[in-house]
């Protein structure tokens, strides 16, 4: 017993004793499948008061070592989430085990869209707490992350319309409770969408450092990104989902379906800076997993030289007709694709999976579709390519009408000449069609945009999604 507690200990997370029975049990994180973890205990029984005060005390100073365990957290509960059951799901499965772990909460159930990121952006007094938690989807994550991140900046006297500073990283770790309708950034870092798992990972104090994509329109900033940007396909799919919301998760089936019956490409031009070092490819299967070595490399690289000069870096430019074009951040694994958009990318490189997929038969983009939910590898076709890059842009084929760069040989006469046609082509409804980005879930208002990569911005209550270990209870399952 005493070798299992020196081995786990690290994962035990609260004590109970009683006085007159003379008993203590010692509460632990179990590993279960499918990268879930319960709350287990063990009762120690002992015939003498004071030895069993002396265990408790014993065990209560080394988890006081403990210091990177949170001790309160301001919880932010999106009660319109997913299938409406984010209050349920922190009152019965998550509640229990912060009071468990002695952690306090001051708990707000937002009451509008932008509740949790308006209160953290400006309101909140964040010196009381070691963390904040958001209980919803990735909706709800991107809006305390939005917060968090201006709040940030702002106290930093960053600005960040600019895409030539740097952004100061958050000091205040992100938990994500999963009550949403994909959950993608829970899943990708955690390996589950179940909050108890997520809220054992939160009270044993885990920390995941994250990318974040700032994204902007010529000199405004307009978003942040961390999972996934999507224009085409994956931002067709979430306007018509808007107007479904009403059905929950399942709105995504139904206008994933519309969508690709529809087969609708869209022109443009993107143009990006590939990322070098020793980042790898996002076909080179190196999966990031706790611990991974290119995203610590990263880290220690970031210590050495700070936001290198990207000026004399070389950009690469495509044009096409494109069915989807996805910056994929982090794998973007979620239930309904368990390897991910990008299954190689990495939680916290300083760097996004570029996905192009150009225009192409129903069939083969059905074909490619598919493979996000097998074993098959989805880049494997003549009409995907996919870039590692820490920096891009896209301009639609409508906008480079207007464009001064492109038009510049032309002279004052070539240009107006141009821009009539572009006038006329609008008015007899021949224009190239323009979808949406879906930003982490969220519909952003323009179509062109800058993308830039800030390494490690954000930190979560998290550990990545860890190997599975050999010596696993076939029999344990994660739900109960
Ligand atoms: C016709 C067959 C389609 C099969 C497609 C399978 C591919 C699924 C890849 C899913 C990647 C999801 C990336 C995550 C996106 C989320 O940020 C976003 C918002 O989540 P939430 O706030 O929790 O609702 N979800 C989506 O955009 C849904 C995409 C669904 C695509 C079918
Ligand atoms: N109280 C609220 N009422 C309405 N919308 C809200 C509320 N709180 C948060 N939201 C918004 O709900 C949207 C979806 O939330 P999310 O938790 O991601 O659920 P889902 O995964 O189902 O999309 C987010 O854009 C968030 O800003
Ligand atoms: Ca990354």
């Amino acid at each position: 017993m005493i070798l299992i507690m020196q081995v786990t200990f690290y994962l035990v997370f609260g004590i109970m004793w009683h006085f007159h029975l003379c008993f203590s049990a010692v509460f632990y994180v179990e590993r279960m499948r499918q990268h879930c973890w319960r709350c287990s205990n063990v009762t120690f029984h002992c015939s003498e008061h004071s030895m069993c005060l002396l265990w408790v005390q014993t065990i209560r100073e080394q988890l006081a070592l403990l210091t990177n365990r949170p001790k309160n957290l301001l919880v932010y509960i999106n009660p319109y989430g997913g299938k409406q059951r984010g209050k349920q799901i922190y009152d019965h499965k998550v509640a229990p085990i912060f009071s468990r772990a002695s952690v306090s909460t001051d708990v707000i159930v937002t009451e509008r869209a932008n509740h949790a990121r308006d209160h953290l952006k400006t309101e909140a007094d964040l010196k009381k707490y070691d963390g904040v938690v958001c209980v919803g989807g990735d909706g709800m994550f991107s809006e305390m992350m939005h917060g968090l991140v201006s709040r940030t900046q702002r106290e930093a006297g960053v600005d960040e319309n600019s895409m030539e500073e740097t952004l100061m990283p958050c000091g205040l770790r992100i938990g994500i409770i999963p009550a949403g309708s994909t959950d993608c950034i829970c899943y990708a870092t955690v390996g589950s969408n179940d909050p108890v798992t997520s809220a054992l990972h939160i009270v044993v104090g885990d920390s995941q450092p994250m990318d974040v994509c700032s994204v902007h329109n010529e000199d405004s900033f307009l978003r942040y990104s961390v999972s996934l940007l999507g224009y085409g396909f994956y931002g067709d799919v979430l306007t018509d989902s808007e107007r479904k919301r009403w059905m929950g998760p399942a709105r995504y089936d139904i206008s994933g379906v519309k969508t690709f019956l529809s087969h609708r490409y869209y022109e443009g031009t993107v143009s990006f800076l590939p990322a070098e070092g020793d980042s790898g490819t996002p076909r080179d299967k190196m999966q990031c997993r706790s611990g991974c070595s290119i995203c610590l490399q990263t880290s220690s690289d970031q210590l050495v030289s700070k936001n290198e000069d990207s000026c004399g870096d070389t950009w690469t430019v495509i044009r096409g007709k494109f069915l989807a074009i996805n910056a994929a951040s982090m794998s973007c694994a979620c239930p309904r694709s368990p390897k991910g958009l990008s299954p190689s990318a990495h939680l916290a490189d300083g760097t996004t999976d570029l996905i192009l997929v150009r225009k192409c038969s129903r069939l083969n983009f059905l074909c490619h579709l598919l493979r996000h939910t097998n074993k098959e590898d989805q880049f494997d076709h003549s009409f995907v390519e996919v870039y590692r890059v820490k920096q891009f842009r896209f301009t639609p084929r409508y906008q480079e009408c207007d464009s001064e760069v492109d038009l510049r040989e032309s002279g004052a006469t070539g240009k107006r000449f141009l821009s009539q046609i572009c006038r006329e082509h609008r008015a007899c409804g021949c224009m190239p069609s323009q979808s949406n980005w879906n930003c982490d879930g969220e519909i952003l208002p323009h179509t062109a945009i800058q993308v830039l990569v800030h390494s490690q911005l954000i930190k979560l209550f998290a550990r990545g999604i860890e190997e599975q270990p050999v010596f696993e209870d076939p029999y344990a399952q994660c739900a109960i």
